[in-house]
């Protein structure tokens, strides 16, 4: 039976049992129950790896996950850029899009979810404040503008998200920019709502969490699926309301993606971070084990809507939308296997 579902009901919800580290929960026996996901298109690890090797340099260049490349490494964000956007094999484009991935990322671990990394929950939304200047640069008066130069320039996390967007701007038209840099200012909002359950010991609402999960999902990324193949949808599709109903379902399914194969790394965490199985279950007092076919079953509901939604639009469209639905769906395959295979979510969390 479904609990109280208003804003504000579920304040006293706790973890639920066998959901903590501390309770000895640890859930990485769990296996991801079968989704509803298309294959790969394409798998080319030379090109994964060369994408990755890369993405580690600018890593150290611009200073982000100091002392820590190796598990940057590992995780392999090159792979993910090579197996969801098969639609390019030019390791410059997904660079350029690899490079947004990581500094959005990292801006989310070293914020709000990773304390070895710096993250102080407290601080999540005042920093997540800072960062979207980064993006949505900030028109300052004279006298306070190189205050916030400086601390753009001392916090690696900062750096990282301005190169990034400079760099995808030799790569994405201005429009292209603007619609990733959009989406992830939702990202961070979502972050920095994340960030307040944490520190007041508050389990969300599921309606309230899906709220907050689809607008923390993938979405900046795959905003970028037509730039990643060299062409531009136009505007006017990429708004049209139905479209993006289709979009932000298939965005919310891939954020569900990573909560199902990360749940062994977050419960296994000092602090709780929310993913869709525990508040399931804190919300309906099941097993995580249950509570994990539900999440499935969410994701499943989403991807066919999604699938079902792409086929008729594709048919009203321009030609550009059915390739841009293709593409976003093809970056969902690729997003599913990316998970499946990458250390950072090995059952047995790798660091
Ligand atoms: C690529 C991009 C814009 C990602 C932003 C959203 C994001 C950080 C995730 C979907 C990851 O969420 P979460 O913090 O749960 O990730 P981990 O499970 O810690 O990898």
């Amino acid at each position: 039976m479904n609990g109280p579902t208003g804003l504000g009901t579920s304040a006293a919800r706790l973890r639920p049992p066998g959901a903590s580290a501390a309770a000895g929960g640890r859930t990485g026996a769990l296996p991801v129950p079968p989704l509803h996901c298309p294959d790969v298109l394409r798998d080319d690890p030379a090109l994964g790896a060369e994408v990755n090797d890369r993405l580690v340099d600018w890593a150290e260049e611009v200073g982000i996950h100091a002392g820590r490349l190796d598990s940057l490494r590992v995780t392999d964000f090159g792979r993910l850029m090579m197996l969801a956007h098969p639609g390019t094999d030019d390791p410059d484009l997904l660079l350029a899009i690899g490079r947004c991935t990581v500094a959005a990322w990292t801006a989310d671990d070293y914020y709000c979810d990773d304390r070895g990394a710096g993250a102080v929950p407290e601080l999540a939304a005042a920093r997540m404040a800072i960062a979207a200047t980064v993006l949505d640069p900030a028109s300052f008066p004279a006298a306070y503008a190189p205050d916030l130069r400086r601390a753009i320039r001392s916090d690696p996390v900062l750096v990282a998200l301005r190169s990034a967007r400079e760099h995808l701007g030799r790569y994405a038209t201005p429009t292209q920019v603007a619609r990733a840099c959009r989406e992830q200012l939702s990202m961070f909002q979502a972050a920095s709502a994340e960030a307040v359950w944490r520190c007041t010991g508050r389990t969300p609402s599921v309606w309230e969490y899906l709220v907050n999960r689809q607008m923390g999902s993938q979405a900046p990324i795959l905003a970028l699926v037509d730039a990643g193949e060299c062409y531009r949808l136009p505007t006017r599709a990429y708004t049209d309301p139905q479209v993006r109903r289709a979009f932000l379902k298939a965005a919310l399914a891939s954020a569900l993606v990573n909560d199902l194969y990360s749940m062994a790394r977050e419960n296994a965490g000092p602090d709780q971070d929310f993913n869709l199985p525990v508040v399931i279950a804190a919300e309906d007092g099941c097993t995580l084990a249950e509570a994990l076919a539900r999440s499935a079953a969410v994701h499943d509901e989403l991807m066919r809507d999604f699938e079902a939604s792409a086929a008729s639009l594709s048919r009203l469209g321009p030609p550009e939308l059915a390739r841009f639905l293709a593409g976003v769906h093809a970056w969902l395959a690729g997003n599913r296997a990316w998970h499946a295979g990458s250390a950072r979510y090995a059952t047995t969390p790798a660091y």
